[in-house]
C-alpha cells in the first residue's frame, strides 16, 4: 500500500478563531487528519513539526521544516510527503524544501485560506488533494510542490498572489490538477539542482530584502551591512533597475564582501541588464548577481542557503547562477 507521511507545521489550516485576539494555530496533525475524508489505497501517517502561523517563521524554522521533509522523503517506506503550512510564507519554505530534496519522493505543501472552525473551511479538501497528489506515481521526481484548490504548482516560482481567495497562489509551473480523486500530470517543473545545508542549518544567517521605488534611499544597502547582513536581495523595478545612487551602493557593499542579488519587484519575467544611468546594466556591472526569474523572496532563500556555507564571493555567484 502507498504511504504518505504528513508533517504539520501550523498555519490557517490548523487555526481556530477562539476568543481573544484573532485566529491562532493549535490543531495537531492528528486533528487535521481526523477532519479529512479517508483515502482508499493510501496509508497516511503523520507528525507535528511545529504549530505556528507562517508569518512568525524565521530562517532557522524554515530550515527545520525543509530538513525534516527531506529526511522523511529519504525513508524507504514513505512514498510521498505532505507538509501543512501557513500560506503567507509557504512559497519560501516550499522552495527551500525543493532545493534540499534530492530524492524522487515528492514533498507537497498545502494549507487553507479559511480557518478550521470556519463553516466553509478549505483545509480538509486541500489536505486530501495534497495526499492524493503525493501518493501518485506520476508525482515522483517533481521535488516540492504546492497543492491548493485543485491545482498542483511547482514550489519554484510560485507566490501568494491574493490575500483571501481559495486559490491564492500564482506563478510557478502548473504541474497538475486534481478533480475528485483523479490527479493529472500536465508538466514537469524546471529543477536545476539541489543543495545541502550545513549542520547549523540557517542559524545566524541574515539576508536582507531591499525594494526599489521612486525616491528610495540607497543608504539602505550599507546600513543593512552595518546591521550584519551576510547578503542582500535588491528587488529592482522592471528588468531590475533602481534609482540614483543604488549602483554605487551595490559596489560599496560588494567591496565589503557582502553579495547582492538583483531581483525584480515585477510579478514575472527575468532580470536583465538593459538600462544604464544607474539601471540594471550598471547594478550588474557593480557586482550584483542576477536572480534570473526567481522572485525576490525565493532569491533570498537560495542566497541564504548558499551563504550558510560561508562561500567566497566568486563561489557564491557561480552557485547562485547555477541553481537560480
Ligand atoms: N492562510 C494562511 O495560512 C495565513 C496564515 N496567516 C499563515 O500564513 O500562517
Amino acid at each position: 500500500m502507498t504511504r504518505v507521511h504528513v508533517l504539520a507545521t501550523g498555519g490557517t489550516i490548523a487555526s481556530r478563531s477562539g476568543e481573544g485576539s484573532g485566529a491562532t494555530a493549535g490543531d495537531s496533525a492528528e486533528v487535521l487528519l481526523e477532519g479529512m475524508d479517508a483515502t482508499a489505497d493510501v496509508e497516511v501517517t503523520s507528525e507535528d513539526v511545529m504549530t505556528v502561523g507562517s508569518y512568525r517563521l524565521g530562517l532557522p524554522e524554515l530550515a527545520t521544516i525543509a530538513r525534516v521533509s527531506r529526511e522523511r522523503a529519504e525513508e524507504p517506506g514513505i512514498d510521498g510527503v505532505v507538509v501543512t503550512h501557513g500560506t503567507d510564507t509557504m512559497e519560501e519554505t516550499a522552495f527551500l524544501a525543493d532545493l534540499l530534496n534530492g530524492t524522487d519522493t515528492p514533498v507537497v505543501f498545502t494549507g487553507a485560506q479559511r480557518a478550521a472552525d470556519h463553516p466553509d473551511t478549505d483545509g480538509p479538501r486541500n489536505l486530501r488533494q495534497a495526499v492524493l497528489a503525493a501518493a501518485h506515481p506520476n508525482a515522483r521526481g517533481l521535488g516540492a510542490l504546492v497543492a491548493f484548490d485543485g491545482l498542483l504548482l511547482s514550489a519554484r516560482g510560485t507566490r501568494k498572489g491574493h490575500t483571501m481567495v481559495s486559490q491564492p497562489f500564482t506563478g510557478g509551473t502548473l504541474v497538475g490538477t486534481t478533480h475528485g480523486d483523479e490527479f493529472r500530470l500536465h508538466a514537469r517543473p524546471h529543477r536545476p539542482g539541489t543543495l545541502d545545508l550545513p549542520d547549523s542549518g540557517l542559524d545566524g544567517v541574515r539576508v536582507d530584502l531591499i525594494t526599489a521605488y521612486p525616491g528610495a534611499d540607497p543608504a539602505a544597502l550599507p546600513s543593512a551591512v552595518d546591521r550584519c547582513a551576510h547578503g542582500i536581495v535588491l528587488a529592482g523595478t522592471g528588468l531590475g533597475n533602481a534609482g540614483p545612487g543604488h549602483a554605487e551602493a551595490v559596489a560599496d557593499v560588494v567591496a565589503r564582501g557582502v553579495p547582492v542579488v538583483l531581483a525584480t519587484r515585477t510579478l514575472a519575467g527575468p532580470v536583465l541588464g538593459v538600462y544604464g544611468r544607474g539601471g540594471g546594466a550598471d547594478i550588474l556591472a557593480a557586482g550584483a548577481v542576477a536572480a534570473g526569474e526567481l522572485t525576490p523572496f525565493q532569491a533570498r532563500i537560495l542566497a541564504a542557503a548558499l551563504l550558510a556555507h560561508r562561500p567566497d564571493p566568486h563561489e557564491f555567484a557561480a552557485r547562485f547562477t547555477r541553481l537560480r
